[in-house]
């Protein structure tokens, strides 16, 4: 007879079918789908997505657990097919695995890259903007601060991949054919190709010796400082710089872009707050004509637009996805190694427990609140949290600030 004790402690699941598991109850917008399960089944609950036991996490509570008190156990990512190959094989920070290559990068990253200042991006974006708005053009919002449009073009394409759901993220031993009958796979090399020419003509831009060289390094001139010094651990070739642009690229300013168009939809929705933060933004500035850095403490409505606007449209909806290290035990629940984890921080943001009227766009929630989103309130966590959280949030947050400041 088998021993009852020994019995794993699953968390709650919905009902599965054979060989596809859950994945019927996921529907187009898997954040939507995920949020009702939860309502049913639970903050925390175990799913069969394919082949693949998934973890998801719909509460602030369990998002603790998972991202602060337990972090090390819940470390990992999952190895995606998509971002394997976009990162020429984890060569990155935001995909690689937990190991000593991932904390190395990383400290590189965080030492060397993310404090960079991109005041001179912002200046130019705003310029480029007020010239459209003397000729009364319409201003594409997106389409700012991005290199050239062939570049947005692939980061668009890049972006769209990342986000349909691949047969071999599911069924990892044959899901590729599936992927290979769809074009999926051939859609992937041409942008792996499209990209990896464009990093490319960017070093070599940056390596030709009679390139007039600019007032300020830019990341391309860090990374390649690096890789001539050597002085990590890693020695860094032309792909761990590709691996890191793409991160920069599909990471960081997509997400920045993304909660700009947010932020300005929301306000042009809601005059009344568009006005407060205008008239804030005159008060602070007078007749200077720009917003500037130093100026951001003074902005303290706007840092509530910008609060808000990330709790309502987190840019990464269920954060990049996470795979346990080993196996541990939650709330009693037996979680085993390898689980694909799926922290839904879109649910956890609009959850009625955590504040009022939670689908409204109301940035005065935030008045005398002391719920920040820097990793430590875990009822909003647009930018993740503990050992995996955003290493530029304070890049992330300032582009925000001050470009959203200077468009208003
Ligand atoms: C509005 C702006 C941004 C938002 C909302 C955002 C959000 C996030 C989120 C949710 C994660 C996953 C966190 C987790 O798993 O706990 C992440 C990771 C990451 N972000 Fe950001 N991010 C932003 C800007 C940036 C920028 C500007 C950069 C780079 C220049 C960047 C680089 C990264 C990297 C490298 C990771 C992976 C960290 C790791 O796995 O160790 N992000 N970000």
């Amino acid at each position: 007879l088998p021993n009852k004790s020994k019995q794993p402690n699953l968390p709650p699941s919905p009902p599965r079918l054979p060989l596809i598991g859950n994945l019927h109850q996921l529907g187009a917008l898997r954040h939507h789908s995920l949020r009702a399960l939860s309502k049913e089944y639970g903050p925390i609950m175990l799913l069969k997505l394919g082949s693949i036991p998934t973890l998801v996490v719909s509460s602030a509570e369990h998002a603790r657990e998972v991202m602060k008190t337990h972090d090390l156990d819940f470390c990992s990512r999952s190895p995606l097919i998509y971002p394997k190959r976009l990162s020429y094989d984890f060569l990155d920070v935001a995909f690689s695995p937990y190991n000593e290559y991932w904390r190395e990068m990383r400290k590189i990253c965080i030492l060397e890259l993310f404090s960079i200042k991109r005041e001179e991006e912002v200046a130019n974006m705003i310029k480029s903007i007020s010239e459209s708005s003397v000729s009364s053009s319409p201003v594409n919002l997106t389409s700012k601060g991005i290199e050239s449009s062939k570049f947005e073009e692939f980061v668009f394409e890049a972006l769209a991949l990342l986000g349909i759901p691949t047969a071999a993220d599911y069924f990892p031993r044959f899901g590729w054919i599936v992927d290979k009958f769809t074009g999926l796979n051939e859609r992937l090399e041409n942008i792996f190709h499209d990209l990896d020419v464009f990093y490319q003509q960017m070093i070599d831009e940056h390596l030709n010796p009679s390139r007039t060289k600019p007032e300020h390094e830019d990341i391309i001139d860090v990374l390649l400082g690096l890789a001539k010094i050597q002085s990590h651990c890693i020695p860094l070739t032309e792909n761990h710089i590709k691996a890191i642009l793409m991160n920069i690229f599909l990471a960081g300013v997509d997400s920045s872009a993304i909660s700009m168009v947010w932020a300005m939809s929301e306000l042009v929705r809601n005059q009344d707050a568009m006005r407060k933060a205008q008239e804030e933004i005159r008060l602070c500035i007078g007749n200077k004509g720009k917003v500037e850095e130093s100026d951001l403490d003074q902005l303290s409505y706007l840092k509530m637009v910008s609060k808000e606007t990330l709790r309502l449209h987190p840019p990464g909806v269920l954060e990049i996805p996470r795979e346990t290290m080993r196996h541990c035990k939650r709330n009693g629940y037996d979680i085993y190694p390898k689980t694909r984890v799926l922290v839904n921080i879109w649910a956890i943001g609009r959850n009625p427990e955590y504040g009022e009227n939670p689908e409204e766009f109301l940035p005065e929630r935030f008045l005398n609140s002391y719920v920040d989103y820097k990793g430590q309130h875990f009822e909003l966590l647009p930018f993740g949290a503990g050992r995996r959280g955003c290493p530029a949030i304070t890049t992330g947050i300032a582009n925000i600030l001050l470009t959203l400041a200077n468009f208003l």
